[in-house]
């Protein structure tokens, strides 16, 4: 069977990369990605940002909606205090097969656990089945057109506080218009835009963080 270019990044990995170094795992994807095949990861740029946020925000229990090849997952994980906890929901059992040996070849999978399944079904047994009382941290990164149900999904089962933060990217490219709209309009969301560029493209992109209120 011809290999996906999933397992080309998770191989390219595996050869280069420092087992049980997360910095370099994730440098490692980022080479190439920009260099050899372009893949949906958040990136070097943007994730940034998503390293500062979570810098400031210094969540203990964390979701993240879109596993893909792991590279957030590692990305935050390697800034995640040791009691921390990122709960990462991926779909595609392919991808979270590979995320899954991403994850422990970067050596973050004491803080890291991947829930295989749809995110409408998982999110409602967070709190029964995966001990979340609330949720610090949210990353949306998942298909655009499921932030909105997703995070409708999250009030409705209690799993925000007072200052839970959301990060989504790819608010611009490709977009996530019924979300933006919903969340810039509603007063118990403080929302900031943080402009950016498609991951390893000129192309221009941004990430939305919006702080429920309460
Ligand atoms: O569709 C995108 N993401 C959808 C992600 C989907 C993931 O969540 C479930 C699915 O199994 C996959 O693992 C996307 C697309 C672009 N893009 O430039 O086309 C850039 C990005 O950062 C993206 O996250
Ligand atoms: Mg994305």
């Amino acid at each position: 069977m011809a290999q996906s270019k999933e397992e080309r990044i998770l191989n390219f990995v595996l050869q280069n990369a420092i087992k049980g170094d997360p910095q370099s795992v994730v440098d490692t994807i980022d080479k190439y990605c920009s260099q050899k095949e372009w893949a949906m990861n958040v990136g070097d740029e943007k994730g940034l940002i998503l390293d500062k946020i979570l810098e400031e925000t210094k969540p203990s229990a964390l979701l993240e909606l879109g596993t893909y090849c792991g590279y957030s997952a590692v990305r935050i994980a390697r800034l995640l205090k040791p009691s921390a906890c990122l709960l990462t929901i991926e779909f595609n059992p392919d991808f979270a097969a590979i995320a899954k040996q991403m994850i422990e070849f970067a050596g973050v999978q004491d803080k890291v656990k991947i829930l295989e399944g749809p995110s409408e079904t998982i999110i409602p047994q967070l709190k029964k089945k995966h001990e979340v009382d609330t949720l610090d941290f949210v990353f949306l990164d998942h298909w655009k057109d499921r932030y909105l149900p997703d995070t409708i999904l999250l009030l409705e089962h209690g799993l925000l506080r007072k200052g839970s933060v959301i990060l989504a990217d790819n608010v611009v490219c490709p977009g996530a218009p019924d979300f933006i709209k919903y969340i810039r309009n509603n007063n118990s969301f403080e929302c900031t835009n943080y402009p950016s560029h498609v991951e390893y493209m000129k192309a221009k992109d941004a990430m939305e963080k919006a702080v429920f209120l309460g």
